[in-house]
């Protein structure tokens, strides 16, 4: 893994090219297993998809012991714009409330029994105001992609992504419109939460931001780049590595999905590993997910972040993985089968 710290764009492209797929045979036997258990077929519906999804990736019998959620935490520069409705000092705040245990990713980690690291990306260094200059250099942008990487040390067996970082939502907008075209306007929501007029400003500083790097957006990584952050830098670092060892995936919400997008437009086999845990009350987020044909699993109109979506989701994944393992089979419980 360190072997790739602080690298350019040219060993990620790299990487991309050698990620492994899933385990076709794992898959079937999932499936064939689905069939003798104690329900009429199909009768689990997505639970049982997800159930083969898992054994595909883990390419055994799925099981979920070590599942965590990783927050990655960063500040923007263009957060001093005034594209947020909360002052850039929360994000540090959060970062202390979630070693606290005080914040609602805490309680939702301990309902589920998830494990939960959080990544503090220098936040007292932000990102460059992308409405003025690019977010990062390659370096710190590819360094910062591998210590994302990071959250695979402990081997879990299923991996949430989310992320805590004050102006974000215009970041994560201004990605989505450089991959999926259209305006500022177009993909720009209320994030933590905007009246009309502070809607219109964050627009117009989204605007700004797309006007001055256009012609230079071609390349996802390089949008990633002009137009990112380190919180999202660190989640497409994480998506991938979660890949490269066939980890799943759960995204959580707006802005790990503009992380996901940058890969996807990079190759739209790199997120197979992965589910979105839910859709976001953030406008644009269901946009984004059908751009990429994603089905969510969940549709709470929350918009926290924090990575509170893909841990709900991760609830749903452990009954899916329980029911598919501890489930007796028509034989065993000897229940009559249809013809
Ligand atoms: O995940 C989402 O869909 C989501 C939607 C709106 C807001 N957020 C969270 O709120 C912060 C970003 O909102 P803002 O208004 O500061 O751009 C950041 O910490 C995110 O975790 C997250
Ligand atoms: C209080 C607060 C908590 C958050 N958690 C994720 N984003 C957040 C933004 C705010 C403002």
């Amino acid at each position: 893994m360190s072997s790739i710290t602080g690298l350019p764009f040219d060993d990620i492209r790299a990487l991309l090219r050698t990620m492994p797929g899933p385990d076709t045979q794992a898959r079937h036997d999932a499936r064939h297993r689905q069939e003798e258990l104690t329900k009429p077929s199909g009768s689990l519906g997505r639970l049982e998809e997800i159930a083969e999804w898992m054994a595909a990736w883990q390419g055994r019998a799925p099981t979920v012991d070590r599942p965590v959620v990783c927050v990655f935490a960063g500040n923007h520069g263009v957060a001093a714009r005034g594209v947020s409705a909360f002052p850039v000092s929360v994000t540090q705040a959060m970062v202390e409330n979630f070693a606290a245990g005080g914040a609602a990713i805490n309680q939702i980690c301990a309902t589920y029994d998830l494990g939960l690291k959080v990544f503090d990306l220098a936040l007292d260094v932000p990102t460059g105001d992308i409405s003025r200059e690019a977010a990062f250099s390659e370096r710190d942008c590819a360094a910062t992609m591998a210590f994302g990487m990071e959250c695979l040390a402990g081997e879990p067996d299923l991996l949430c992504i989310g992320e805590m970082g004050i102006g974000n939502t215009a970041v994560a907008a201004a990605i989505f419109a450089a991959l999926f075209g259209g305006s500022a306007a177009d993909w720009v929501g209320a994030g933590t939460g905007h009246d009309a007029a502070g809607l219109q400003r964050k627009a117009a500083i989204v605007q700004e931001a797309l006007d001055l790097h256009a012609g230079h957006l071609s390349d996802p990584l390089e949008v990633l780049r002009r137009l990112g952050g380190r919180e999202i830098a660190a989640a497409v670092g994480a998506i991938l590595a979660a890949r490269m060892q066939r980890v799943p995936v759960i995204i959580d919400g707006f802005t790990v999905t503009a992380a996901a997008a940058v890969l996807h437009a990079l190759d739209p086999s790199a997120l197979d590993h992965c589910l979105f845990g839910h859709v976001s009350a953030e406008r644009g987020h269901q946009a984004a997910l059908q751009r990429m044909n994603k089905v969510p699993l969940l549709a709470l109109g929350m918009r926290l972040g924090e990575g509170t979506g893909a841990a709900l989701a991760a609830g749903l994944v452990k009954a899916a993985v329980a029911c598919h393992a501890g489930m007796a089979t028509f034989a065993q419980a000897n229940v009559a089968n249809r013809d």
